[in-house]
């Protein structure tokens, strides 16, 4: 069965198409071979000598995710309090400027410089994977949201998120209509891109590792042998380290943190092309991600 996320979904009413958001930073970052990676193996992580943005930016962009606690900005997400213990902000690049999306956040104070660095990165990653050919599995096209997901995990030995997957990959028929029609804003996340902002000698003994389970892992769960346990891969969230993974493929979860833990995330969402066809060729077919 397949487990699927239960809290607020992003606003993707205003998602520009990725062409619109491209960031220089990542030019020769997600190249040909690393976006072939991410298609096989559903994942890929970019740290150390590969993360995209130096330290210097990340610690600033940490100084503005603090800030906007202390701001009062975070709170608890609308699932069970037994899925995740983290407390989210959702933020946008328009936040506290002329140009925001309505008055509530006209009046909020602006994204402090290293955050709004670390958001225009994140918002390049779609145009940068279609730069590299990267194929979805229903051949859509990517579009970047507005709204990214700050996210805060308290360190108190036990915040974390269990296993899940970020889509929702059940058929209309398999959810019932109102629950498919509910449930809409997950099924267009294509890939999850998360970039975290803790400090970059953040060590194991810390907790809050990032646990991708292998999608191969989740085909033998159908198996009748059973799959064989440990098929995952911990990610640990130093600053500046980016993650890119098939949101519809790769279970994951957030193991406790000993640490304040934070993580921006941005999903970006796949559209059908027009000339492939519309949506309802995904409400029609009962297995579309099977393939
Ligand atoms: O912070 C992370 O490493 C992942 C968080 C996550 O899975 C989510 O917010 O859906
Ligand atoms: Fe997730």
């Amino acid at each position: 069965a397949t487990l699927l996320e239960a809290h607020l979904s992003t606003e993707v009413g205003d998602a520009q198409p990725a062409s619109a958001c491209r960031c220089p930073a990542l030019a020769g970052v997600l190249t040909p071979a690393r976006v072939r990676a991410l298609e096989r193996d559903g994942f890929l992580v970019l740290e150390g000598r590969d993360a995209p943005l130096g330290p210097g930016v990340v610690s600033q962009a940490r100084g503005d995710a603090v800030a906007a606690m202390q701001q009062g900005r975070f709170a608890r997400t609308s699932n069970d309090s037994d899925v995740r213990q983290d407390m989210v902000c959702w933020i946008r690049e328009t936040d506290g400027t002329p140009d925001a999306v309505d008055d509530t956040h006209r009046r909020v104070r602006r994204l402090g410089d290293g955050l709004l660095e670390c958001v225009r990165l994140l918002r390049g990653v779609a145009q940068a994977l279609e730069t590299s050919g990267y194929g979805t599995p229903l051949g859509e096209c990517l579009h970047v949201p507005q709204q990214l997901q700050l996210a805060w995990y308290p360190a108190d030995g036990t915040s974390r998120y269990v296993r899940h997957l970020d889509a929702c990959v059940d058929s209309a028929l398999d959810l019932g209509l109102l629950e498919w029609l509910r449930t809409r804003d997950y099924r267009e996340r294509a890939v999850t891109a998360i970039l975290y902002l803790n400090a970059s000698d953040w060590c194991a003994d810390r907790g809050g590792a990032l646990r991708l389970h292998h999608p191969e892992f989740q085909r033998d769960s159908a198996s009748p042998d059973g799959p064989s346990p440990g098929a995952h891969f911990d990610v640990l969230p130093r600053g500046g380290t980016l993650v890119l993974f098939d949101s519809r493929r790769v279970e994951h979860q957030v193991l406790p943190t000993n640490e304040d833990r934070f993580a921006l995330t941005l999903w970006i969402i796949g559209r059908a092309k027009p000339e492939i066809g519309s949506r309802w060729t995904w409400f029609a077919s009962s297995e579309p991600l099977q393939k």
